[in-house]
């Protein structure tokens, strides 16, 4: 586990007696953690409620490394806001498998390299290109919803789904980032959501048997690890052939293509956001003047960070959904007034517009992220000190962790944090709130860049879904544990049922047993 941390020396660092309140943080010996994780059930509750003390940070230390739990939220601020690039170091000892997965992409990589990336990739986000993106979310989630109605035409029994959301989610990141269409390229794309699909399980397995996340030697005699590297190379190579189609179909369209020395981007750039005319982001960053290295490492982040941690939140929101009915309900009558206005979902295509006004569903989806944050925590790798307040600064060459999700269960922000309550995120009750106690897609500069997508993308495939389908499930919250991996997911997939609407209504819950 310990490895690839720089030298303590090479940073910036204050004299001894600027380090106030260092030297008095609590000390917490790492057995008590292991000792909590050695059960992955309870592991995330333990760790959670251990966390969730809002007082001051601890120290627990690993062998030679230190790390500082930032426990509270004004501590966390502290660091996420900072605009010190050296605050935004993602810590080496936790990255390191994305490191060797992704390489050197904009989640991975640090300082100025980094600011460069996240800069240009923005383009990729913006207004207008989120809303010609809401055409590619309208087409797969259609396919979603044939898939669910073939589902449950065929039977009258709870069936787990997720792996099709899975595909659905890793068809939309794919088309997005890539251009590729399903319809057209489905062995590629059949080859990609397998190999993700693995990479996936295999992630798992590795959790599960902590010793193979933590002894690298080890893992890489295990035959996960061949099998997680033949995953990577499938990958890789359908990459490689889409930039070389977007590199011929470049070469054909010259006269279009503007190269853009990325070096030269500034405000203005951002402001003007339709400065390069692009399709996909591969696109975009084949005219931004990225190397191939380059864009294989932001292909592949975009893609590994963009469609896990979406699939597993709309699972997430739709378990919350069946076990809510009063706010599935509602959520419903809202969709349907949207779906019933031409101006905002012509043919049924839900628009930015249909989409911004879809309120009580984002409330729900924030509440999800709440109760079940797909990024529980975070960690960073300082190089130079933080300073927390006027009684603790923290010193370079310390790795600190983030614990979001214990955040989002603190009683003082959320009131009976077990309580599934959207009405939370209601406007008037968040600015009540204390800043970024709430923060699943993380804060500052390195906070998620497709947050706007995620919540879009989320929205358009359960309203879909809520259209068509009453949503059932036969599970209980309480019976199914969360596995904080790194994408957290329910130990095993929920159980649903999907009925068409407007079929015998009345007698639905007489229909299906609820447990
Ligand atoms: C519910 C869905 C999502 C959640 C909860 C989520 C959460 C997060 C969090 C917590 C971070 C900070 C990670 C860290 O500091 O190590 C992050 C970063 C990031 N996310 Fe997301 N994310 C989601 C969806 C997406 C999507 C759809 C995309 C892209 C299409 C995306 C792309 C990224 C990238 C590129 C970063 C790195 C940003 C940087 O370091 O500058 N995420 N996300």
């Amino acid at each position: 586990m310990v490895k690839c941390t720089p030298k303590k020396q090479n940073f910036r660092s204050f004299g001894t007696s600027n380090l106030k309140g260092w030297d008095n943080l609590p000390k917490v010996s790492v057995l008590k953690f292991i000792w909590a994780l050695r059960d992955l059930r309870t592991a995330m509750d333990k760790v959670s409620r251990f966390f969730s003390n809002n007082g001051k940070p601890f120290i627990i230390s690993v062998l030679k490394e230190q790390l500082v739990i930032l426990n509270n939220p004004s501590a966390g601020q502290q660091l996420l806001t900072s605009k010190d690039l050296e605050h935004g170091t993602k810590s080496p000892v936790f990255y390191s498998t994305l490191h060797d997965m992704l390489g050197k992409g904009v989640l991975t990589s640090k300082g100025e390299y980094w600011q460069m990336q996240r800069r240009l990739l923005s383009k990729g986000f913006t207004y207008s290109a989120l809303k010609r993106y809401t055409k590619i979310y309208n087409k797969c989630t259609k396919r979603l919803v044939t898939n669910l109605g073939t589902l449950f035409a065929k039977t009258f029994e709870y069936q787990q789904i997720n792996s099709l959301i899975h595909v659905c989610s890793i068809q939309i990141i794919t088309e997005t980032v890539m251009g590729l269409d399903t319809f057209k390229d489905t062995k590629e794309a059949e080859l990609i959501a397998d190999s993700f699909n693995s990479l996936k399980n295999i992630a798992l397995t590795r959790v599960r048997l902590a010793w193979l996340l933590m002894w690298d030697p080890i893992w890489k005699l295990h035959p996960l690890s061949r099998e997680h590297d033949k995953n990577l190379k499938d990958v890789d190579a359908v990459i490689k052939t889409l930039i070389a189609r977007q590199r011929e179909f470049r070469d054909e369209n010259v006269e279009k293509s503007r190269k853009l020395d990325s070096k030269q981007l500034d405000d203005d750039d951002l402001r003007n956001e339709d400065d390069i005319p692009f399709d996909n982001m591969l696109e975009l960053m084949y005219k931004s003047g990225l190397n191939e290295t380059q864009i294989m490492s932001e292909v592949k982040t975009l893609i590994w960070a963009g469609y896990e941690t979406t699939s597993a939140a709309m699972h997430y929101l739709l378990f919350m959904l069946a076990l809510n009915k009063n706010h599935q309900e509602a959520c419903r009558n809202e969709i349907d007034k949207i779906f019933d206005e031409p101006n905002v979902s012509p043919n049924g295509e839900l628009t930015m517009e249909g989409l911004s006004e879809m309120k009580h569903l984002e409330h729900c989806f924030l509440e999800t992220l709440r109760m079940f944050p797909v990024v529980v925590s975070l960690t960073r790798f300082l190089e130079s000190p933080l300073k927390i307040d006027d009684s603790l600064t923290i010193p370079a060459g310390v790795n600190a962790l983030l614990p979001l999700g214990s955040y989002h269960k603190m009683p003082e922000y959320f009131p009976s944090p077990e309580k599934f309550e959207p009405d939370r995120f209601l406007a008037e009750n968040s600015a009540k709130r204390q800043a970024l106690t709430f923060m699943p897609f993380s804060a500052g500069p390195r906070s998620c860049i497709g947050l706007k997508f995620a919540i879009m993308e989320a929205k358009t495939v359960v309203a879909h879904i809520l259209r068509e389908f009453e949503v059932h499930t036969s599970d209980k919250l309480e019976d199914i544990a969360i596995i904080p991996a790194m994408v957290s997911c329910p130990e095993r997939d929920y159980y649903f049922y999907l009925k068409r609407r407007n079929y015998h209504p009345e007698n639905m819950d007489d229909e299906i047993s609820i447990n």
